[in-house]
């Protein structure tokens, strides 16, 4: 600013210096060219001559001068006018506003385009300052500014500002303020170069507004997590809705990568490609159902949407936009379980029940097998409901159910088909009459009074109806309606009963149950005893042992057949407190007669299928023997063929280690089974017993002699020994003889006896023995 002041003022000076110089010349010329003259020539001619030259001389070159500086002068006027002209021609039609301030801020010049901008007329404008029609909130900034540069504190200013124009309204302006001086007399002025950013500032304001808007939108969406990363996937925004959602703040979020945050770890690799691909291509990847991690670690179902923002100059941003499914699948999985499910009982309903019976009834036709369906209803549940009320008749329903499930074995399936009706489906019954046990069950379990409220003892009682496939009916529906039919028959039986479909099968499975119970209290009261029925040596005629067969001695029946109890007890699942008493009476007698001197003899003891395939029978037997001293060379074991029919493997395993143990086994009834020869090979056994109805024709039918002979030739083959049973006649006797047969056993010699009888038999043979002439 001060080297311009001073060019400024070094260029006024000039014409002052150029007369100067001027009048120096002149003075020194009109001085001195006369002496120059004197010192050319003496002659007054020729110095009158040489002074006109000299006069010539001047006038010719102060008129070059003045024409040179004429000239000068006209050029410097054109040029000036020229340029004043350009000025004038750019101050009017500039795009900008452009106006001349004085020192206190009035305006001095206005272009048009300025006066315009405000609505105004220059003329109007002249009278105006810019004080007066600046916003008063930006006046302050633009004063201080303006007074900066007036006071030369700075060469320049620009600011974004508020006019008001003539209509009152506001026009944002951009300025740009400098200050100059003026060319004649050096007074400063400011020249402000003021453009209209009106539009760029609404525009701005509207993208700031909208920029708020949807800030503000997703910021507060509760329900949808919007989540931003950049290319590397760190986090760059975190929504309201994802603090809520995953459990983190916004704080705790952003600058970390998505990874660490929800990723569960076996989606890494995935989700870095989805990332790469998104920043490379910068389009998203189609919406999904992910499965997302909380800041505690449990996972949480969302609907994934992606977006890719690419802007000018810049990486893509990723954003996810997350919709948390949690609601909605709790919804789903609400209402697939209410048409499934029961609501109160949370029970299988009708619907789930009649899908399931169904299959069940393909199934058991498949596999040739019973399965019953009964159905529940409690006897006057409508007097309950109507004396406690509803809420008393729910919770009643309740704890009915929680019962019934008590008497659900894995395979059963219990379902409530509505009001006081609950439904059963027992499958894989060994027999129809068995369904009556779950019968039996069910009616058991609500014999104990129900807490009601104040109510501690209310008594309720139910009926039964039970439909059995395929005996009563061979489909779900008829099987459904069948039970229903037997519940009404079970109410008309005077209620708190079962009934079957038909009359016989209600009348044989009330039967069986009672002598199942009966069965039971004869355990208790130890109406059970083990008979012995010799076996002898077929070649000695010596007793080597005996097979221990089980008697229930009822006090009022008399005793009662291992025939019509013991598929009883296999039945209802007594026949392992049954096993174990008969193998502890066993081994106690065998060790007393032991002790006692009768002869080492061998004991065979029956297993049923259920004890032997049970997995603990070798733990049992160890167990009984260590308590009972016997010894194990002297236990024999028999098993039918069907009882080795599981799985082969575990069939050997147990066996061998009963084998190991130096118990011997025998398989029983052998020729009514399906054992293949390739597996008996297989088998540790000891004994072969041949079951006696391949013996009670002989030796008279044919076929049954070419059985026996072909059962003793295969078991010699594979290296056991033979025994016989039902041998009943000498005839019998003599042939197995024939046919080397090893031992024997049946009527011919002793029915199944008593303990004290079978110890007298030893005792008679020992005699014998002793003193062969008795
Ligand atoms: N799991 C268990 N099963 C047992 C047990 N005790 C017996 N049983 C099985 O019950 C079935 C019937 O037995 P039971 O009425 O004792 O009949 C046996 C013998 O009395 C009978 N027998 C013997 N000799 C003759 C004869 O000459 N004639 C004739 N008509 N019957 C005779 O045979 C039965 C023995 O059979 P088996 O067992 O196949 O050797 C029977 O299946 C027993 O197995 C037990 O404790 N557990």
């Amino acid at each position: 600013m001060m080297k311009r002041n001073h060019s400024a003022n070094m260029l006024r000076l000039y014409p002052l210096m150029g007369v100067m110089m001027y009048l120096l010349l002149g003075m020194v010329w009109i001085i001195y060219s006369d002496h120059w003259l004197l010192m050319l020539t003496d002659s007054p001619e020729q110095l009158n001559r040489y002074q006109t030259y000299k006069g010539l001389f001047y006038i010719g070159l102060t008129g070059i001068l003045a024409w040179l500086l004429l000239r000068q002068h006209q050029k410097l006027t054109e040029s000036l006018h020229a340029s004043e002209q350009a000025f004038s021609q750019t101050f009017d039609h500039a795009a900008a506003g452009i106006a001349h301030i004085s020192i206190r801020g009035q305006f001095l010049r206005i272009n048009p385009h300025f006066a315009n901008m405000l609505g105004y007329s220059p003329a109007e404008m002249l009278d105006m300052s810019f004080q007066q029609i600046t916003h008063p909130a930006d006046l302050e900034h633009d004063q201080q500014q303006f007074d900066q540069l007036r006071q030369d504190i700075i060469a320049s200013y620009t600011l974004e500002k508020r006019y008001f124009n003539k209509a009152g309204n506001i026009i944002w302006v951009k300025l740009a303020v400098a200050k100059v001086l003026e060319a004649s007399d050096g007074t400063p002025y400011f020249i402000a170069v003021v453009q209209d950013i009106s539009a760029q500032k609404l525009a701005e304001q509207q993208l700031l507004e909208s920029e708020l808007r949807f800030r503000t939108l997703l910021d507060n969406a509760p329900q949808i997590s919007v989540q931003g990363y950049d290319e590397f996937g760190t986090t760059i925004y975190w929504n309201r809705a994802s603090e809520l959602i995953y459990g983190y703040s916004k704080e705790e979020a952003l600058g970390r990568s998505l990874l660490d945050l929800i990723i569960p770890i076996e989606a890494h690799s995935e989700v870095r490609k989805a990332i790469t691909f998104m920043a490379e291509h910068a389009e998203p990847i189609p919406a999904e159902e992910l499965t997302l991690r909380r800041k505690d670690g449990s996972l949480i179902s969302v609907f994934s949407n992606h977006a890719v923002v690419k802007l000018p100059d810049k990486t893509p941003q990723i954003f996810c936009i997350d919709i948390d499914l949690t609601e909605r699948k709790r919804q789903a999985k609400e209402l697939a379980f209410l048409a499934e499910f029961d609501p109160l009982t949370q029970l299988p309903n009708r619907q789930h029940f009649s899908n399931r019976l169904s299959s069940a009834v393909k199934l058991a036709k498949r596999n040739q097998q019973f399965l019953a369906v009964l159905i529940l209803d409690l006897d006057h549940f409508k007097d309950i409901n109507d004396s406690f009320g509803h809420q008393t008749g729910d919770s009643l329903l309740l704890q009915v159910s929680e019962r019934l499930n008590l008497c659900c074995r894995e395979t059963d399936t219990l379902a409530r088909l509505g009001g006081d009706e609950f439904v059963f489906l027992v499958e894989q019954l060994a027999q129809p009459e068995d369904a009556a046990r779950v019968a039996d069950k069910i009616l058991q379990q609500l014999h104990t009074p129900f807490a009601l409220g104040q109510q501690n003892d209310v008594n309720v009682a139910a009926s039964v109806g039970i439909c059995v496939y395929p005996v009563h009916a061979d489909s779900a529906e008829a099987l459904l309606q069948g039970a229903d039919a037997a519940l009404y028959r079970a109410k008309a039986d005077g209620r708190n009963t079962y009934s079957f479909y038909s009359d016989s099968l209600t009348l044989q499975a009330r039967q069986r149950l009672l002598l199942e119970q009966r069965l039971r209290n004869a355990i208790k009261q130890n109406h059970l005893t083990c008979y012995y029925q010799p076996q002898l040596d077929i070649t000695s005629g010596r007793i080597i042992g005996a097979e221990v067969l089980l008697r229930w001695i009822d006090p009022v029946d008399g005793i009662i057949s291992p025939d019509t109890f013991i598929p009883l007890a296999e039945s209802s699942g007594l026949i392992h407190p049954i096993g174990l008493f008969v193998l502890q009476q066993a081994c106690r007698q065998g060790q007393a007669w032991q002790i006692a001197g009768l002869s080492n003899i061998n004991l065979a003891i029956n297993v049923s299928a259920q004890q032997f395939n049970k997995g603990d029978l070798q733990h049992q037997t160890t167990r009984i023997l260590q308590e009972t001293g016997f010894n194990p060379a002297c236990l024999e074991l028999e098993v039918t063929e069907n009882a080795l029919m599981g799985d082969e493997e575990d069939v050997i395993k147990t066996m061998m280690e009963l084998r190991a143990m130096g118990i011997k086994l025998a398989i029983d009834d052998f020729g009514t089974g399906y054992s293949s020869l390739a597996y008996l090979k297989r088998l540790p056994l000891d004994v072969l017993k041949i079951d006696r109805r391949f013996i009670e024709n002989l030796p008279e039918a044919e076929d049954d002699q070419s059985i026996a002979k072909a059962i003793i030739d295969l078991a010699h083959n594979l290296r056991f020994k033979v025994l016989a049973e039902g041998v009943e006649t000498a005839e019998q006797l003599a042939f197995l003889r024939q046919q080397s047969c090893d031992y024997y056993q049946g009527y011919f010699f002793s029915k199944p006896v008593p303990a004290s009888e079978f110890a007298e038999l030893l005792r008679k043979q020992r005699r014998l023995q002793q003193n062969p002439t008795d």
